[in-house]
């Protein structure tokens, strides 16, 4: 699933979250990475359908997908998950799927499994925020997902359970067919387990191809990681 972005441009009032981004995705599981305010939210809202930009084109797998409502984009099979729980805590693990399943078909049975849940009656809001991070990406992957935004689904986790997390990520694209994109801040973790990544800072593209060559970029590592060029 092929996800091309042509010079999207996105503001808010005197801001320009995104200011003329010119990018594709090709297929796996790809990083998003940049300092904080660099865009990548932002970019996922424009993907999702929150945010409208200004102008620009995105084309996934050859359909235009600022033509679609975001509604008809989730039905489409765009996901995503968000930096603030969606979880409902009163609910089981099985009604919070079966919740986000309502509009987008499914779920699979075995899809709390497969994201590492094994009790699906437990209550939500008895859950780890490990798990509970778990249950967020089994709603994103509900129905028939071709297209999956994961924004920062493993902050505030230990560096042990970031990498439980991401087992279940990395082993995403293969089994849904889908394509992942992973915004992420712990750039080590984005080394282990994303094959390209592309870098946003101050709205603008900065880097994208392979992981490796793109965190050893000098620009990256001024940006990014803070250090002199
Ligand atoms: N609704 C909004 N109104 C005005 N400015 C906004 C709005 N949303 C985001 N911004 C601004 O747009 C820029 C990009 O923000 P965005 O959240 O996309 O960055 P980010 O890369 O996701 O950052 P973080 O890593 O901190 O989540 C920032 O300067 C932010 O303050």
């Amino acid at each position: 699933m092929r996800l091309e972005i042509e010079d999207l441009r996105v503001r808010f009032g005197g801001v320009r979250p995104l200011d003329g981004v010119t990018l594709t995705f090709d297929s796996g599981l790809c990083g998003l990475i940049g300092p904080n305010g660099a865009g990548k939210t932002t970019l996922f809202n424009v993907l999702s359908g929150f945010v409208r930009p200004v102008s620009g084109r995105i084309t996934a797998g050859g359909t235009d997908l600022l033509a679609l409502a975001p509604h008809r984009r989730a039905r489409w099979g765009l996901r995503r998950t968000f930096q603030q729980e969606q979880v409902v805590a009163e609910l089981s693990a099985a009604g919070n799927l079966r919740l986000a399943a309502d509009h987008l078909g499914g779920p699979d049975e075995g899809l709390l499994g497969f994201c590492g849940l094994e009790d699906p009656a437990r209550p939500a809001g008895e859950l780890t925020l490990l798990e509970r991070r778990r249950l967020e990406l089994a709603r994103a992957l509900v129905g028939t997902p071709r297209i999956v935004l994961l924004d920062e689904p493993a902050a505030g986790l230990s560096e042990t359970e970031s990498r439980a997390l991401a087992e279940v990520v990395v082993a995403v694209p293969e089994k849904f067919g889908a394509l992942v994109v992973l915004i992420e801040h712990d750039v080590a973790l984005v080394g282990e387990v994303c094959a390209t990544t592309a870098v946003l800072d101050f709205g603008r593209l900065i880097a994208a191809g392979p992981t490796a060559a793109v965190l050893a970029d000098e620009r990256v590592r001024a940006a990014y990681l803070g250090e002199a060029p």
